[in-house]
Order: structure tokens, then C-alpha cells, then sequence
């Protein structure tokens, strides 16, 4: 069990407030005139990663505290207790073990009493034969042709983490296998990825931590009656479908067999599961070596997530700075930019890391909370939200602290591109900081030789307050070493945050409400009958639905 403090019954918390206060109107680009120092202070570097946080709202005073408050919160020895298995998922009584699925120094992570890493280790190594054997052709579909696509049905966190790895280490793709990712339960979505894909070559990967989930199961059944349409013989399902579950008996009443299932833990939560099984499609299609450096990188994280001072620490510094905004500066948001393509799916990866998290208002003792919780989390790829939603970091009346995360080295090096989006980069981070003053816009209006009734009519619309924050996450280039030490930060830092805020990171009751109401209402669906079971407004929606299908 984790502790239970109330972060805001700590000293630290009290003094922040009151430091909070006392930096009401001070500006960022006034810290940086008066230090030179001030990048080399709130920079860190962890292998290829450089973690430029100097340009947020915070003096040495600020790190200071707010390094204070992890102590005080006794975030060492909740990270302890995660990463020796200690049950810190208390409403369902579970490990958060998924550092263990990336242990790769082997050392032992005991639960109940018994070592995981065997078992762990023994799945890994089931994942390098199979996915060796698609890759080379070797596993064959029932006409005796190779597998040339594999869809993965999965939702949430057995659909996220394949979508977003797949799509971000695309350069590293095999190129004789495709892959697509089937998720919602609009039927929509798998007669697009159907109508692709050849029965004869086409591997599915069904994807669900508990084999029930409405969607996937949906999806799966849909899957298999149309492989057997073709196929005419239900022996092609063996060579046609493998599952990936901590549910065996959900996957043989399916149909699958326990030779093409791979298992995971009741300790791996869904949102944290991509390096697991779950991340059978990424091994299968950037091949198992690349699978293997995304664990390594993920380890290499852990243990600098475990082993560094606080003050020196990545994720921990990165979580401090989100409680900074969140409980001091009233930020509702964070904004999450990469400057890369291939990582476009990034934020929505985070969204559901996050926002399922952290997204809690009661504490580790089921009291309600008095202060805010986790942030709402958003973003795109970077240029293309300069050109949608920067307007509003800009100019807009909220406070949104913003990630920016860019590779050194592009994958694809043509002409000037990468030095145009480089700039794009650097440029919204500074203009973010600085802004624009009155004086600054009236000179500028002035040397292109508008009016005084011109500059006075548009001045205040061109003027940037700045002093908004930001931080630079720039890496050398996006390997799959590199992506596993991002992913892994940021999964810490959603930790650390939920250590901080006395809440239970690892649940996610709030889905459930909804997906209980959706059965009581299916069945409701069909016939003609007037329903009359809800309020009246869900009542006159799904009667008028009755009346227009
Ligand atoms: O892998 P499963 O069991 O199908 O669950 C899928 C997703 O559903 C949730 O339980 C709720 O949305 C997620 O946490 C999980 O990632």
C-alpha cells in the first residue's frame, strides 16, 4: 500500500502556496536576462534525451519546494514499492508490475512470494519465435501462402500503445507486412481494414486483457465469420488468429488455442501493457531486435527513474512541473507537441495514460479530494496545430503548459524540411516565453510605415503577453531505444503525479458506469416497443432513433 498524505496538509505545499503568490507578475524573459545560467540550471540530460525546462514560471526557490514536496509526500518510497511489487493498485488488490516486462538486467521482481521474470522471460522468448516465423514467411495461412497483413483488434490500451509505437518506429517496419488496427466497435471500422486485406494472408491478432471487452469481441467474432466464409473450414482459425490475454479460458471458448495465445499479468494494467504480449504486433512487424530496444530504452528510464536524485530525475521533474500549473497556477491542461510525423499518435497514447490514471477525485482513502487532480491531456504533431489551436496558447485567457518534444536527426532528411520544422520548434517555445510587448509591436508597426490611427486600432490585437511555459524535450534521433525512455518518462511522470495527489493511479472505475448502462439499453434496441426505462431524455433520444433507422 502506498502511503496516504494529503499534499495539502504539507509544509512544502503551504510555503508554495505562499511562493505562488509572491510571484504573481514576475516574467520569465526578466530571469533570464538576470542569469545566464538559467538553461544550464533547468536542463537535464539523460542519454540522448536533453530536458530543457527553463523556460517555465519557476526560480531555484520553486525547484526547491516543490523537490520538498515529493519528499514530503514520500514519493522514494512509493517508487520503491512499485518497483518491488508491493499491491499499489489497492481497489483491485494487483502489482503494478510493468517495469518488470522491461527489466532487462533479469534481476528477481517478486510477487505472492515468486519471481515474474521466468514467466516474463518465457513469453518474450514465445514472441521472438512467432513473430520470427511471420517475418520469415514460415507461418503460413490456410492456402499455404505467408502472411503478408495482421490486424490487431484491441481497444484502449491493447490498441494505443501498438498504434502509437507501430506508427512512430514506421521507418523500422518490415516491408513486406502490413499492419492495421481495428478498435472501434462502429462496424465501420473493420469493413475498412477488411476490404484491404486478403483472408488467405491476413493474421489477426485479438488483443484484451480480459477477453469480455464488448468492442474487441464484437470486432473478433466479426473477424472470424468472415475468415470462414472464404476459408469454408474452421482449422483455417489456428492459422489465422492468435490471441493475446490474461483470460486462457475466454481465449479457448473463442476458438483459439493455447498454442497461439500469449499471456500477460493481472499486474500489467491495460494503459501500461504495450510491453507486454500486447506489443506482439510491434514485434511482428518492426521485427523482435527492435521490440527488444524499445524494452531496453524503457529500462534504462526505470533505472534512472529509481536510482537518480529527485532533483537530477526526469519524470519526476517533468511530474513537479505539471503540480506547479495544475494545483498552483490553475492550469486545467497540458499540451502535448511533438515535432515529428511519425509520432503524431503520441498525445492520444498519453491521453488514455493519463487521463485514465489521473483522472480521479477521490483519495487513497476514498475521501473526496480538495484540490485538483490529474490535468486534461491533448495535443498534435507540431506544425500542424501551429496552424489550428496555438492561437489560443498564445493569445487565448488560459494557461496551457505545453511539451515540446523534437528529434535532432529526421528519418527522412529531404531538402530543408527538418531545419524548417527545427525552427518552427525553437521559435514557439521562444515566442511562448517572450512574447510581444506594446513597444516592441508599435516599432515594428511603425518601421513598416503604418498610421498612428492604424498602430492604435490594431495594437492591442498584435500584442503576446508570453511568460507561458514550456517544456523542450529534444532527443538525438527516434529510435526505438530512444521512443522506449519517452514513453517510459512519461508513464513515471503520470506515477509520481498520482503519488503526489494521494490518489490510486492504477484503477479505472469511471469506464464502467457507461459500459453497464450500454448492456441494460442494447437489448432495448431492437423491436419497435416505446421505451420508457430512462429520463426523458435518453428516453426521446432512443425513440427517436427507433423512428428515424
Ligand atoms: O484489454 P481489454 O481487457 O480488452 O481492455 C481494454 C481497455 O479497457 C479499459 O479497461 C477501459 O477503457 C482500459 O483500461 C483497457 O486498456
Amino acid at each position: 500500500m502506498l502511503p496516504q498524505i494529503n499534499p495539502t496538509k504539507t509544509n512544502a505545499w503551504a510555503a508554495l502556496r505562499d511562493h505562488s503568490r509572491a510571484m504573481m507578475g514576475e516574467r520569465m524573459i526578466d530571469w533570464f536576462q538576470a542569469d545566464p545560467d538559467r538553461f544550464q540550471k533547468f536542463s537535464l540530460h539523460f542519454e540522448d534525451i536533453l530536458l530543457d525546462f527553463s523556460k517555465n514560471l519557476i526560480t531555484e526557490k520553486t525547484h526547491r519546494l516543490l523537490l520538498d514536496l515529493a519528499e514530503q509526500c514520500q514519493l522514494k518510497e512509493a517508487i520503491d514499492k512499485m518497483f518491488t511489487g508491493d499491491k499499489i493498485n489497492a481497489t483491485e488488490g494487483r502489482a503494478v508490475l510493468h517495469v518488470a516486462l522491461r527489466n532487462r538486467s533479469n534481476t528477481p521482481v517478486v510477487v505472492d512470494g515468486q519471481d515474474v521474470m521466468p514467466e516474463v522471460n518465457e513469453v518474450l522468448a514465445r514472441i521472438e519465435q512467432f513473430t520470427d516465423k511471420v517475418i520469415s514467411g514460415e507461418w503460413k495461412g490456410f492456402t499455404g501462402r505467408p502472411i503478408t497483413d495482421i490486424v490487431n483488434i484491441g481497444i484502449g490500451g491493447s490498441d494505443l500503445g501498438p498504434v502509437m509505437v507501430t506508427e512512430a518506429l514506421k521507418p523500422y517496419k518490415k516491408p513486406h507486412l502490413n499492419v492495421h488496427f481495428v478498435s472501434n466497435v462502429d462496424g465501420t471500422h473493420i469493413a475498412e481494414a477488411l476490404k484491404v486485406v486478403d483472408p488467405e494472408t491476413t493474421l489477426f491478432i485479438i488483443a484484451s486483457k480480459t477477453f469480455t471487452t464488448q468492442e474487441t469481441m464484437t470486432n473478433a467474432h466479426t473477424a472470424r465469420e468472415w475468415l470462414l466464409n472464404v476459408a469454408q473450414d474452421e482449422s483455417a482459425v489456428a492459422k489465422h488468429f492468435v490471441a493475446v490475454s490474461t483470460n486462457a479460458e475466454g481465449v479457448a471458448k473463442f476458438g483459439i488455442s493455447p498454442d497461439n495465445m500469449f499471456g500477460f499479468w493481472d499486474w500489467v494494467g491495460g494503459r501500461y501493457s504495450l510491453w507486454s504480449a500486447i506489443g506482439l504486433p510491434i514485434a511482428c512487424v518492426l521485427g523482435f531486435e527492435h521490440f527488444r530496444e524499445l524494452l531496453e530504452g524503457a529500462h534504462a528510464m526505470d533505472n534512472h527513474f529509481r536510482e537518480t536524485s529527485f532533483e537530477q530525475n526526469l519524470p519526476v521533474t517533468l511530474a513537479l512541473l505539471g503540480i506547479w500549473y495544475n494545483n498552483f497556477y490553475e492550469a486545467e491542461t497540458h499540451a502535448i507537441l511533438p515535432y515529428d510525423q511519425y509520432m503524431h499518435r503520441f498525445p492520444a497514447y498519453f491521453q488514455q495514460g493519463d487521463m485514465e490514471s489521473n483522472g480521479k477525485s477521490v483519495d487513497r482513502a476514498g475521501h473526496r479530494v480538495s484540490y485538483e487532480t490529474g490535468p486534461v491531456i491533448w495535443g498534435e504533431p507540431g506544425t500542424n496545430g501551429q496552424h489550428a489551436f496555438y492561437q489560443l496558447i498564445h493569445q487565448g485567457t488560459k494557461l496551457i503548459p505545453c511539451d515540446f518534444m523534437a528529434p535532432a536527426q529526421s528519418h527522412n532528411p529531404i531538402g530543408e524540411h527538418h531545419p524548417i520544422l527545427l525552427s518552427n520548434f525553437f521559435a514557439q517555445t521562444e515566442a511562448l516565453m517572450r512574447g510581444k510587448s506594446e513597444d516592441e509591436v508599435r516599432e515594428e508597426m511603425q518601421k513598416a510605415g503604418k498610421s498612428e490611427e492604424e498602430i492604435r486600432e490594431l495594437l492591442p490585437f498584435r500584442v503576446f503577453s508570453g511568460n507561458k511555459p514550456t517544456n523542450s524535450i529534444l532527443f538525438k534521433m527516434l529510435t526505438p531505444r530512444t521512443l522506449g525512455s519517452l514513453v517510459a518518462m512519461y508513464e513515471h511522470k503520470i506515477f509520481v503525479q498520482g503519488v503526489i495527489w494521494n490518489i490510486l493511479s492504477f484503477d479505472q472505475w469511471g469506464v464502467e458506469l457507461g459500459k453497464q448502462l450500454a448492456k441494460s439499453i442494447l437489448p432495448e434496441l431492437k423491436g419497435d416497443a416505446h421505451v420508457t426505462s430512462h429520463d426523458a431524455s435518453t428516453n426521446g433520444l432512443i425513440n427517436a432513433y427507433k423512428a428515424m433507422r
